[in-house]
């Protein structure tokens, strides 16, 4: 059919790195507990910007439930575990002037239990929750935020780098920039789409490169680990295949996507060329003195370069592209400045996520245009999941999910020679799920947030998921799942 949605037979690599993610704000709780600062996602819920009024004072209590958190990813056969570090619970003020002793014992004895069960930690610094404090002083839009940032990665470097191997500087950059800066859809709520959401980002490029550079000339003999980026892209199919200018609607969707980051830190240092022509050129017509896309210098350019040792990627859904003719070239947007128009095709699958349908065939897409298009890199992919709103226990359709990405994934390595080392299952358990609170549910793990104790639960996908990274290949030994389509 036009997706190949079709299972591959074949096996994974022994050496393949299976896990499973959370973050700090989305499942720690203790907002306030023992000297932690406040975050702008405590700020932005306290303000009741999240669905219903939720927030993450208390969320899945993993501040005090790390230890049972331990025994679920055990009880899954991973052989790793993503989260990610709460900068305002190490640093309240954010600044490195201010160290909050207990935050640091709460990640040490995290890092320590899994340890002990053979679970090796991969630690985002950078899940969103940026200091309060710094977000006063401008945040992202500040590049002194950037040294405060860099200071907080060489504390955690000094603090858990003897066991933590695998770090990971920000999450999903694009979200931060253009959901945090641009639209102001979530924290800390700025509403800047076509000048605030490039500004973010360009920080947070020139912090990423810090934070490795600091990593890379200070820790890396010693502790010999691995570091990079996790960016994140919905695939962009060309909704005609055979037109052009769907085509070309395709690859300008991605370089603004990916290319928006990925561009400086694995090809040259500096922004993608569609980036620079398309925004120069709508700045110019908007008779701005200079660009609204921020220029690096060539000091700059060079200090971006390579600064990455793998490719993160975070993969859930496509759109059907075509290039948007009518855009308005007098509004400054970003969205006006990629000038590509996002569908849905009516026949794909749908969750407990509006942005999100059921899209395995893009996996294998996504995989691919990386491999094309950054020579190659080593990937993870460090985040894959799919939400529902019912929490119901027996997920037969997140378990059609997992097997038909991970299958894309597989055919992605195999047939297409893309060079990917883990995959990450999103979410270990049910969380706080950003602006849309605890309506909607990515967890391996049922939690039930209306009892003091946040009781976990495994769905049947977490016993699918257990199963499958013990014997991870295809076709599946006893393949019980339900198939889509319907009798003559
Ligand atoms: O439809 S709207 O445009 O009005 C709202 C868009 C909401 N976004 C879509 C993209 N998603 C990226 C993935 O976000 C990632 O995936 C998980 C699931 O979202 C999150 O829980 C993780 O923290 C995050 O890393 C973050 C939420």
């Amino acid at each position: 059919g036009r997706y190949d949605n079709d299972l591959y037979y074949g096996k994974f690599p022994e050496d393949f790195v299976w896990s499973s993610a959370t973050s700090a704000y989305q499942i720690e709780g203790g907002w306030n507990a023992d000297g932690k600062g406040l975050s702008i996602w405590d700020t932005f819920t306290h303000a009741g910007k999240a669905a219903n009024n939720d927030t993450g004072d208390v969320a899945c209590d993993s501040y005090h439930k790390y230890k049972e958190d331990v025994k679920l990813l055990k009880d899954l056969h991973v052989t790793h575990y993503r989260f990610s570090i709460s900068w305002p619970r190490v640093l309240p003020n954010g600044t490195i002037d201010n160290i909050n002793e207990a935050g640091i014992d709460y990640y040490n004895n995290l890092i320590n239990s899994l340890i002990a069960n053979n679970i090796q930690p991969m630690v985002t610094l950078y899940h969103w929750d940026l200091p309060q404090d710094l977000e006063d002083q401008g945040g992202w839009l500040n590049e002194t935020t950037n040294e405060h940032f860099k200071n907080y990665s060489r504390l955690c470097f000094e603090r858990f780098g003897d066991r933590v191997k695998f770090w990971i500087t920000f999450n999903e950059p694009w979200i931060v920039a253009w959901l945090g800066y641009g639209v102001a859809a979530f924290a800390p709520r700025k509403n800047g789409p076509g000048d605030l959401a490039y500004i973010s980002a360009h920080n947070l490029i020139k912090a990423h490169a810090k934070a490795y550079h600091e990593y890379d000339d200070n820790f890396r003999a010693s502790q010999n680990g691995t570091i990079g980026i996790t960016l994140n892209a919905g695939w962009s199919e060309p909704k005609d295949p055979s037109s052009l200018s769907d085509q070309e609607a395709s690859q300008r969707d991605m370089q603004f996507q990916l290319g928006w980051f990925a561009n400086a830190i694995f090809v040259n240092g500096d922004y993608p060329d569609v980036m620079k022509w398309r925004i120069g050129n709508n700045s110019e017509t908007q008779n701005l003195p200079k660009s609204r896309l921020p220029a690096f210098t060539d000091a700059e350019k060079q200090y971006n370069k390579g600064t990455s040792d793998f490719f993160g990627l975070n993969f859930y859904t496509s759109s059907l592209v075509t290039d948007n003719k009518n855009v308005n070239r007098s509004v400054q947007s970003y969205d006006v400045d990629k000038g590509v128009a996002g569908e849905a095709d009516p026949t794909w699958k749908e969750s407990g996520s509006g942005w999100l349908k059921v899209t395995p065939f893009g996996m294998r897409k996504v995989l691919k245009w990386i491999k094309d298009t950054y020579n190659t890199p080593v990937t993870y992919v460090t985040e894959n999941g799919v939400s529902d709103r019912t929490g119901v226990l027996n997920d037969v359709d997140r378990i059609d999910y997992y097997k038909n990405y991970i299958n894309q994934m597989l055919k992605a390595m195999k047939l297409d020679g893309c060079n990917v080392k883990g995959y990450t299952a999103w979410s270990l358990m049910d969380n706080f799920e950003w602006a849309s609170g605890y309506t909607e549910r990515f967890g391996l793990h049922y939690v039930d947030f209306t009892k003091p104790d946040r009781p976990r639960v495994q769905k049947e996908s977490a016993k699918w998921y257990a199963n499958f990274v013990s014997n991870p290949e295809f076709p599946l030994k006893y393949d019980n799942d339900l198939y889509y389509g319907k009798f003559p």
